[in-house]
């Protein structure tokens, strides 16, 4: 089950349990139900779902409430509160700030959409009043700078990279620098696609972190593998400090609620809150950037 269609479910299942003219235990029972069925077939963990109706169950209490009370209205703020806290890592992102230099470093496995997500990222911040830049630090596979590169060159964004170094922490570096030097004020760096058990490659993701000091670095995930996301989102974040989570590839993955739940019990300061505005903009982009991102 896609996002939106889970999404669908849990109005639905609200809408019902809305129009019901009494509001009993069954009732109750019919709409967690419901919900439940829907998360577990969007992937998220059984662990959360079953906390979550546990809490609602225990806040709404519907023999202590008594005549008078909206019991609708109680019971579907206690079902978004619910929800809301299964993403909510209690902690909020670090945000760049207009005019004052930051640098975003994206990290990732192969394939996850780094480099496509970068310049989404980089877009949308242009959009709304940002000097952006793009650093191409993946060294590893061969047409990589290419790749941002014509992305880059679409949506009218600087772009720094190198066809013969094959040291990603000079590229970052000097990518770095020289953006700095040219006022831009938000410094996005592409990294190499990379897995938990690839040691060195790990390390080498550490140095460039170490050599260009992000302000933020954001673990970028496809959404396709699922629950699988914990153990990878956890190897990524005891090597760099990530701060954000953005998950790709929600437009046609069943098993995205997985992801979801999965990074979210990492507890990363993460994008997931605002995650939904964010692919709302994203997309946006997608339209314009045509075949060549996707
Ligand atoms: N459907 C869909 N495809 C996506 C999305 N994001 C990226 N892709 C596609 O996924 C593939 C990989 O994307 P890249 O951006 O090259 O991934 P990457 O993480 O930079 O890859 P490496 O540098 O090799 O690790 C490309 O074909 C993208 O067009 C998304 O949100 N939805």
């Amino acid at each position: 089950m896609v996002l939106a269609e889970l999404g669908g479910s849990i109005s639905r299942a609200l809408q019902q349990m809305s129009n019901a003219t009494i509001i009993d235990e069954k009732v109750l029972n019919e709409c967690l139900n419901e919900i439940t069925r829907a998360l577990l077939q969007s992937d998220v963990q059984f662990k959360l779902v079953r906390e979550m109706q546990t809490n609602i169950k225990k806040i709404v209490n519907l023999d202590d409430l008594a005549a008078g009370h909206n019991k609708r209205k109680i019971i579907q703020q206690a079902i978004f509160n619910e929800l809301c806290k299964m993403l909510d890592p209690g902690k909020p992102s670090f945000t760049p700030k207009k005019a004052k230099p930051s640098v975003v470093m994206f990290v990732g496995l192969q394939g996850s959409g780094k480099t496509t997500t970068c310049t989404k990222y980089a877009y949308y911040h242009q959009k709304k009043g940002w000097k952006p830049a793009l650093v191409c630090a993946d060294t590893f596979r061969a047409g990589a700078f290419d790749q941002l590169k014509q992305n880059a060159t679409k949506a009218k964004i600087p772009f720094y990279g190198s066809y013969m170094e094959s040291d990603p922490v000079k590229i970052a570096v000097e990518g770095v620098e020289r953006f700095k030097k040219e006022n831009c004020d938000l410094i996005i760096v592409d990294t190499s696609g990379r897995h938990k058990q690839e040691v060195a490659l790990f390390e080498e993701m550490r140095q460039v972190s170490e050599a260009t000091n992000p302000d933020l670095v954001i673990f970028v995930m496809d959404s396709s593998i699922g629950q699988a996301a914990f153990d990878q989102a956890q190897a990524f974040k005891q090597s760099v400090a990530v701060g954000a989570v953005i998950v790709t590839k929600m437009d046609g993955h069943a098993k995205g609620g997985g992801a979801l739940s999965a990074v979210a019990a990492t507890k990363s300061p993460s994008y997931l809150s605002g995650l939904v505005n964010i692919w709302m903009n994203l997309k946006f982009l997608m339209l314009n950037l045509s075949s060549a991102v996707f």
